[in-house]
């Protein structure tokens, strides 16, 4: 589905070979190996020297900051340049640590629990000969503290959202992070508000953004259940169906992850099935 090529200031790129509709799985992975959080330099040393010649050998030639780094030093440097958070550890996944980064990324990482592997899927129809590229931080940041996190990587992102979009994604994004903390807030202390209307303008702005995977079924997560506080089960349905159609294109369908996502929409089903016949018996 893609090739490993060199892309012009960025190393190593995965590039789509044909087009790969949203919602494709583009790779499964399992990991070389995995450290534990909290992780010391210690057990990432000690976990390379567990490795064959043959897999030590491929560890190395992934990227590295400092590629002149000899022993140790280059070894936690691959490290700190290519693992992927999976679940309470942290991996180190050859294929997957070619993928470079955007802040409006058209692929997701998902640890699959059950498979005990990473996936990636497709988050939009990806053309032909486009880099895949995934999010190495979280959505809710401005350009400013996405620049400041990504420098611990040696690179400036060029992405639509760093360079062509600045003043308009970080006015939506600076909005995001004021309304992920009120629904965070709202979540602890139950406000009784008219209807879902910080989580509406959080899927609205995400949308706006190009951010489509993730982040996005959250926010249709927390329309659904706020509708559902409102006693509107007719629409905290709908906004749970959205919530599974990103999630199962996110993480795939054989995902813990949308197990429960599927456990929340058929428990609304069967909640408003429940209303709809007791409406009936009074009228
Ligand atoms: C996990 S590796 C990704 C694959 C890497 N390009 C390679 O050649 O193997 C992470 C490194 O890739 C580079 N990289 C990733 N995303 C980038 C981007 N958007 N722009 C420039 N460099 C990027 C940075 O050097 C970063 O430290």
């Amino acid at each position: 589905m893609y090739t490993v090529i060199p892309s012009l200031g960025e190393g190593l790129g995965c590039f789509s070979t044909a087009t790969i509709p949203a919602g494709t799985r583009i790779l499964t992975e399992t990991p070389l190996f995995m450290v534990r959080e909290p992780r010391t330099n210690a057990c990432v040393t000690t976990a390379f020297s567990h490795l064959t010649i043959a897999q030590q050998a491929q560890y190395l030639s992934l990227y590295a900051q400092s590629p002149e780094s000899r022993g140790d030093a280059l070894v936690i440097d691959i490290f700190n340049s290519n693992a992927w958070q999976t679940g309470s550890s942290t991996s180190i996944l050859p294929r997957a640590a070619r993928f470079n980064h955007s802040c409006v990324p058209n692929a997701s990482f998902a640890w699959n629990s059950r498979l005990g592997c990473v996936t990636v899927h497709a988050i939009v129809n990806i053309p032909a000969n486009t880099q895949i590229k995934l999010c190495y931080e979280l959505p809710y940041q401005t350009s400013a503290s996405r620049r400041k996190k990504l420098s611990a990587y040696g690179f400036l992102c060029t992405c639509p959202a760093c360079v062509v979009d600045v003043v308009a994604s970080d006015i939506r994004r600076a909005r995001m992070m004021v309304l992920d903390i009120r629904i965070r807030a709202g979540r602890r202390q139950r406000w009784q508000s008219q209807f879902p209307k910080s989580a509406l303008e959080l899927a609205r702005l995400l949308k706006e953004e190009g951010l489509v995977g993730e982040a996005l079924g959250l926010a249709y997560h927390e329309v659904a259940t706020a509708w559902k506080r409102h006693a509107r089960l007719d629409m905290a349905v709908r906004y749970a169906v959205l919530e599974l159609a990103v999630s199962a294109m996110c993480f795939g369908t054989d995902s813990p992850c949308v197990d429960s996502t599927r456990a929340f929409l058929k428990e609304l089903r069967a909640e408003l099935e429940e209303f709809d016949g007791r409406k009936l018996a009074e009228t």
